[in-house]
């Protein structure tokens, strides 16, 4: 059987404590990791921020903006309709309007720590996940999930999908796998509806799982 293995950054690879940055016993172990198994990062994050935070970390691919933008083998894919930049103007305008402070990525508009009730934009093709506080206002069929199943399609990958999360936005992605796993940091709801959930926060909790996968102790 044939495994991908798919992982959501902030709280599950990267310690809040440590800013956010990769320590370097987890990237070296990801990128062993990532030559016996394709390994795919698959975060919120926007590029310029990953390759700040995590510039020795190397796995198969990555999956940025939300499942918006991926990277594979040297090449950025975008995955987003082609009326996505006319519906981002009609975006920008409406929250400059209502004077709510947003950053912009390749495809993504961030609004940071705002509750749900301020971020009502009514807006046809759009919609927004959640991360904690943060909003991000994506294509309305983008979410983590759609970023795994554009790199199911790529690697034309037809095994068992194997997804690591600890928050809302992982939801998505945990619905496209086969096995889904929690972080001990995951919110309640997170590990409510995961099947397995790890001792461990973290790095450390992903370490021992993926370790485990390596020596055979789990079956998957
Ligand atoms: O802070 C973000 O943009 C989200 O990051 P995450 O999806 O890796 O948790």
């Amino acid at each position: 059987m044939a495994y991908l293995f798919v992982s959501d950054y902030d709280r599950t690879l990267a310690d809040e404590k440590d800013g956010f940055v990769i320590r370097e016993n987890l990237a070296e172990f990801i990128n062993h990791f990532s030559s016996k198994y394709p390994f795919f990062v698959v975060t919120g994050r926007e590029r310029r921020f990953i390759s700040r935070l995590a510039p020795t970390l190397k796995p198969t691919g990555w999956v940025l903006e939300n499942g918006a933008i991926i990277l594979y083998g040297e090449k950025t894919y975008i995955n987003a309709p082609k009326n996505w930049a006319e519906i981002r103007k009609e975006i920008i305008k409406r929250l400059e309007e209502k004077e709510i402070k947003y950053s912009v990525g390749e495809v993504i508009v961030y609004v940071n720590n705002i509750d749900s009730s301020s971020l009502d934009l009514h807006l046809e093709g759009a919609k927004v996940e959640w991360n904690r506080n943060d909003a991000m206002i994506l294509p309305k069929d983008v979410d983590k999930g759609s970023g795994v199943l554009f790199i199911k399609n790529l690697l034309n990958f037809k095994g068992k999908v194997i997804a690591i999360g600890d928050s809302q936005n992982d939801i998505p992605l945990f619905r496209v796998a086969d096995v889904k796993v929690a972080v001990s940091n995951a919110l309640p709801e997170i590990k409510e509806i995961a099947d397995i959930v790890l001792d461990k926060p973290n790095g450390k909790g992903v370490i021992e799982f993926l370790s485990k996968i390596l020596s055979g102790e789990i079956f998957l």
